[in-house]
């Protein structure tokens, strides 16, 4: 079976920056992929090239046989709704209770009856452990709790295709191991495919069965998470044991410092 998702040189930039160059990623079907890469690599960048919220300059990029970037917007919008997004600090509507949030993109885009919604949200919920915290409001709830309800809610419609942009930011070590228990556990019992951005390399290496390196536009390394952790490649290397010196710069890229002091060269 053809992978979930297929990225195929693909080059991408905003305005004159480039971000990605020559990208070529496979995500196949019932697995979980991770993506790392340090700070402004591009990683959310794929995640919207594959929502169909950006264009690539070239390439293309299939989700489940379909050219997202040949679709109509009907066709774009009737394949988004196979995916769910569990966005970066991933805010929940603080007016509404954990029911309601859960139930939001049911209501945007069925038209099940009420009670049914009400019954696919508890059990949404009972998935993520969070059922009788049904009537609370996000200001009641711990962060690790929040995190759970927007889990619960990307997994609303059953996507086909889960993508976590950095799913464990700001939780503590064990909500970050609950979570990441659950997007495997959820993975699993959905026969979905997930793809997870994170920069934490303990929890993507327990639950994904392959990694993706990316670093200047362009992956720079792949396995395995056991593959990953055995390589001696500099870059993974530095990513995997937390080095502070190493391929990936520090600086935000740009003129040098002399250039920016208005110092002239070679003095
Ligand atoms: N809308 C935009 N317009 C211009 N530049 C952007 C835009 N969005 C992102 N960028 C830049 O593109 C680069 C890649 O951004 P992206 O958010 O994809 O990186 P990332 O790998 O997800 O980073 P992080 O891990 O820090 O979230 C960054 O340098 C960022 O400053």
């Amino acid at each position: 079976m053809p992978d979930f998702v297929e990225i195929r040189d693909v080059h991408f930039g905003y305005g004159e920056r480039s971000i990605l160059s020559g990208l070529n990623m496979a995500f196949p079907r019932g697995k979980v992929v991770a993506v790392m890469g340090g700070s402004g690599s591009g990683k959310t960048t794929i995640l919207r090239l594959i929502g169909g919220q950006l264009q690539p300059k070239t390439g293309s990029v299939t989700v489940d046989g379909q050219s997202v970037h040949a679709l109509d917007s009907a066709s774009l919008y009737a394949l988004r709704r196979k995916m769910g997004m569990l966005f970066q600090h991933g805010a929940l509507f603080t007016d509404l209770t954990v029911l309601e949030n859960v139930a939001f993109p049911l209501r945007e885009n069925t038209d099940l009856p009420e009670e049914l919604i009400h019954d696919l949200v508890l059990l949404k919920l009972q998935a993520v452990g969070l059922r009788n915290a049904a009537n609370l409001k996000p200001a009641e709830i711990s962060g690790g709790m929040a995190r759970r309800v927007a889990l619960a809610r990307a997994i609303a419609l059953d996507p086909q295709l889960i993508m976590y942009d950095e799913p464990f930011a700001g939780l503590d070590p064990i909500s970050m191991g609950v979570t990441a228990n659950l997007i495997r556990t959820l993975n699993d019992a959905l026969g979905s495919t997930s793809i997870l951005v994170s920069h934490d390399v303990h929890e993507s290496f327990s639950i994904a069965d392959y990694v993706y390196f990316l670093s200047n536009g362009t992956i720079v390394a792949q396995g395995t998470p056991n593959e990953m952790r055995a390589s001696s490649d500099p870059y993974v290397k530095q990513f995997v044991h937390a080095e502070a010196d190493g391929p990936v710069p520090f600086h935000y890229p740009g003129k040098s410092l002399a250039d920016s002091l208005g110092l002239e060269r070679g003095r």
